[in-house]
């Protein structure tokens, strides 16, 4: 832990004579490490917050579901609402051991596969909430210039992974530890590149271990359907989800 606060510190300190940096940071020698911004912070940074890249669609999506989160009743008092945001990191779990074929290189550099791109704005740029008392969720999604598939639209397989991270976290949110045993996709119309989409899920239902979600993706407005899906999610115990 030590070694590797000294080795960000050196780092930072031959950055901090880059004019870029210097240009970033102001003046790198009177700031401290807790006030540097990510990625100079070691500090995570939540990836669901909002960012320059964001469309004016995004943000404004984004405002309209904050401002669900935290409510104020007719005596001025703040209580929680509706909604709640989900932050969002690049790492799922920190010490996962990932059974016998994870070697220590593969651990220590392991991230969440829609939150590994480090330009703002290039691949999945998302914000997720969730509704429990109607056991729903939506997500604001801008799909970046790196998600290409066909010209000038989103790769399906890239949807695919909006939509099994969407459903996934929504499941483990209502189940606890769940795994996708099957997912079920129709694409209806194609994403532009660069727009920004809603993935609205609900829970259909639940029999013992199995969670049952559906999905659908729409244009900002909802006016147009882009992908409907169905997924079944199994519980599993956290020794399975690690691979021990
Ligand atoms: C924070 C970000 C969140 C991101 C979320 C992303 C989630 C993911 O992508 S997970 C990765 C992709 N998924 C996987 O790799 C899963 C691989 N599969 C497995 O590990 C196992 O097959 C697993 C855990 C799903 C089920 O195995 P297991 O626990 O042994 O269940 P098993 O006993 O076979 O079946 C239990 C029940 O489910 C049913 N079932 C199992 N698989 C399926 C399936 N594919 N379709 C329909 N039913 C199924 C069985 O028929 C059985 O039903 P019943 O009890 O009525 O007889």
């Amino acid at each position: 832990m030590l070694r590797s606060i000294v080795r960000i510190s050196r780092v930072c300190q031959s950055l901090g004579s880059l004019p870029y940096v210097q240009t970033q940071l102001g003046h790198p020698a009177v700031r401290t490490m807790s006030t540097l911004p990510w990625p100079f912070n070691s500090a995570p940074r939540d990836f669901s917050l909002p960012n320059s890249s964001w469309s004016s669609e995004m943000t404004r999506l984004y405002e309209h579901y904050n401002s669900q989160c935290e409510v104020e009743t007719e005596d001025g008092e703040k209580q929680r609402g509706p909604w709640r945001r989900l932050p969002s990191y690049n790492r799922s779990l920190k010490y996962a051991k990932g059974g016998v074929y994870l070697s220590k290189f593969v651990q220590s550099k392991a991230r969440l596969f829609t939150r590994n791109i480090k330009t703002a704005g290039a691949a999945f740029e998302y914000v997720m909430f969730i509704n429990k008392e109607e056991q729903r969720s939506v997500c604001i999604f801008q799909a970046g210039h790196l998600l290409e598939g066909p010209p000038g639209h989103v790769h399906g397989g890239a949807i695919a992974t909006m939509i099994d991270s969407v459903t996934g976290t929504h499941a483990t949110y209502l189940s606890g530890p769940v795994m996708t045993a099957n997912l079920n996709i129709n694409y209806r119309s194609p994403i532009p590149l660069g727009s920004t989409v809603l993935l609205e899920s609900c829970m259909d239902k639940k029999e013992g271990r199995k969670t049952f979600i559906s999905c659908k993706v729409t244009s900002a407005d909802s006016s147009k359907l882009h992908t409907e899906a169905t997924a079944l999610f199994l519980s599993v115990s956290v020794s399975h989800l690690l691979g021990m």
